[in-house]
């Protein structure tokens, strides 16, 4: 993973590893997920998930990643159960991925890098008005991680591979109705909780992570479309979108809970 340090995804940006932690920063994401260290907490519960396909509004690149924006002005589509005391809300979900397979993801497992991960993020309806208010929260907002491995094809994510050349440029956008992003979650369901932050700006401290111990299967020609998105608006000189994950934050004073044995 050392080679991780060159391939400083955001060279361009100050908030890896280099910059000041956010707010004295003592709860940052990623962090590596030391398996051994993790202990197991039999009150955590199943998560419960219930997406309403309908809810699916549209796909736009935000210059980051590539990212589907769901309705969340009722508690159509909701997860409940798990670490969480209360209901949070769907608001997007999106994927963090490198230039080839051999890194990509944010989070790691015993220094195991994958080549993407997903990131389904959700808000806390009960203590917040609003998504942008749930981000300045403490624990304002849910977000699930999931692992992708290289595999065999993934039929549920072909519908969004086929619509990501309407948003190859930075700011574009394409209408995106009826997709069930419950297609994208592993059968098992075991997962890793922590208390940590945005990966990207503002960065703030309002996270509790559910990252899923099972990786999904997608093929090589999927996470290749992923790689042909740019980071540029049209016009610009064309950056590939790629390696837009932040680099490894410091655990500090943090135990990561288990839902399994
Ligand atoms: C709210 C939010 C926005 C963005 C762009 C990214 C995240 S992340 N990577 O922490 O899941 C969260
Ligand atoms: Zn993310």
């Amino acid at each position: 993973a050392t080679g991780l340090v060159t391939q400083d995804p955001y060279r361009h940006k100050m908030w890896g590893m280099s910059e000041l932690s956010v707010s004295g920063g003592t709860r940052q994401s990623p962090i590596n997920i030391q398996w051994r260290d993790s202990v197991y907490d039999p009150h955590l519960k199943p998560l419960k998930i219930h997406y309403d396909p309908t809810t699916c509004l549209y796909i736009w690149n935000n210059g980051y990643s590539f990212q589907v924006e769901f309705d969340d002005s009722a508690d159509k589509s909701v997860i409940m159960g798990g670490p969480l005391e209360n209901h949070y809300r769907l608001k997007q979900f999106h994927f963090h991925w490198g230039a080839i397979n051999e890194w990509g993801s944010e989070h790691m497992v015993d220094s195991k890098v994958y080549p993407a991960e997903l990131h389904l993020v959700h808000w806390n309806p009960v203590t917040s008005t609003s998504f942008e208010e749930a981000i300045m929260e403490n624990n304002g907002l849910v977000v699930i991680g999931v692992f992708l491995k290289l595999g065999a094809h993934h039929a549920g994510l072909q519908k969004l591979v086929d619509a990501l050349p309407a948003v190859k440029h930075k700011d574009t956008i394409v209408e995106f109705d009826v997709f069930d992003p419950s297609c994208l979650m592993p059968s098992c369901p075991d997962y890793w909780t922590y208390d940590g932050s945005l990966t990207t700006p503002p960065l703030t401290e309002s996270v509790t992570w559910i990252i899923k111990k099972t990786p999904i299967e997608v093929d090589q020609n999927q996470l290749e479309e992923f790689r042909m998105l740019l980071f540029t608006s049209a016009g610009e000189e064309e950056k590939r979108m790629v390696d837009n994950f932040r680099p490894l934050q410091p655990l500090m004073n943090r135990t990561v809970r288990s839902s399994f044995r």
